[in-house]
């Protein structure tokens, strides 16, 4: 099947870039909620924004598709600055999932999925099929769950249908409010899992809220922390973010346990081996484990073997030995 953005013959669009500009947000009521912020997105890139309740999260992501009005400052999708169109049309051209979904309940999973679509008058057939291929994308049978209303499905599957909705007329940026906060921790996991491949496939510009830390870790290209009235921290990947905090509010933010945090974000490559293994020996009492996996991975399979080291293999063969010292060496700072 051909699940490109363009799968049904539509001339698929590609990602834009998202700019804030010196973006605020004061309600009626005086609450400075973002007091400036600017911040980049490059196209294709999946940006976490996380920090502590009530600090504007949401607000930024709303200004996006323009559910909240800013009161100033500018956002440009790629070149259009996006404060000046229609904000109907607007949302038509951006995704969006929330905690809870909002799936309409009296409608099937299938029309769900075509809201927009409609919304842009495509012809039925079209809308059906898309459907269908957004359902498969996210790993929904369509001839078992289109037919399917919402309360028939579980939790993480609701999820699905959200995902697959804000997908269906192929919008250039996603913005995503907690998606993934509303399941259990296991159903959570996975589908995080589940969406990074999806997002290898259609690689869009997503902006995503979230509260774990672990979840912003997880999934983002580049993680940034907000604290009160919208205030940026730092903007960062995820490794940098844990080995180099900004600001001790950010260096609290990600808190004591950042180190193990880092080993899960830090691959095992050639560069950090102890040494080279001479290929000819190799040592069958300690754990194997292939190069690209991460510090973590290593430090896991080095407990479980109960050994102080691992051979690090590459295409099945030894790469070079990883020791237990030179693993708790990649969880410091500036390492
Ligand atoms: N409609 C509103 N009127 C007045 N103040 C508001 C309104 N909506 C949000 N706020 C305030 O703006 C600030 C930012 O709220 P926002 O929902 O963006 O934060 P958040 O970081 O997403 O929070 P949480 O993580 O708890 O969801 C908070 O102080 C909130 O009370």
């Amino acid at each position: 099947m051909d699940v490109t953005p363009g799968g049904t013959g539509d001339a698929g669009h590609s990602a834009a870039s998202i700019r804030l500009d010196g973006i605020r947000k004061r309600y009626p009521d005086g609450t400075e909620a973002v007091r400036e912020l600017s911040l980049e997105v490059t196209a294709g890139e999946l940006v976490v924004l996380i920090g502590p309740s009530g600090c504007g999260k949401s607000t930024v992501l709303r200004m996006v598709n323009r559910l909240i009005e800013p009161t100033g400052g500018r956002i440009l999708l790629g070149d259009e600055d996006i404060t000046r169109v229609d904000p109907v049309k607007l949302r038509r051209r951006i995704g969006y999932v929330i905690q809870n979904v909002g799936l309409f309940p009296h409608q099937t999973v299938t029309t769900n999925v075509g809201t927009v679509p409609r919304l842009l008058g495509w012809p039925k057939e079209r809308i059906r099929r898309r459907s269908g291929e957004l359902l498969e994308l996210v790993g929904l049978d369509p001839a078992q769950f289109g037919r399917r209303y919402p309360h028939e499905l579980s939790g993480g599957q609701r999820q699905r249908v959200g995902v697959a909705r804000a997908l269906a007329a192929d919008p250039v940026v996603l913005l995503m409010d907690e998606p993934f906060s509303a399941v259990d921790p296991i159903v959570r996991t996975r589908l995080q899992e589940e969406f990074l491949r999806l997002q290898a496939e259609v690689r869009k510009t997503i902006v995503l809220v979230t509260h774990d830390l672990d979840e912003a870790v997880r999934l983002g290209d580049r993680i940034a922390v907000l604290s009160e009235g919208g205030r940026l921290e730092q903007y960062d990947t995820p490794a940098a973010l844990l080995g180099t905090p900004a600001s001790p509010f950010v260096r609290e933010f990600v808190g004591a346990d950042r180190g193990i945090r880092r080993l899960a974000v830090t691959p095992v490559t050639r560069e950090v081996l102890d040494g080279e293994a001479d290929a000819t020996v190799t040592d069958a009492t300690l754990p194997e484990l292939p190069l690209g996996r991460s510090a973590y991975d290593a430090l896991a399979a080095m407990l479980t073997a109960g050994t102080d080291a691992v051979v690090v293999t590459a295409d099945g063969r030894p790469a070079g030995t990883l020791s237990r010292a030179r693993v708790l060496d990649l969880g410091q700072p500036g390492s």
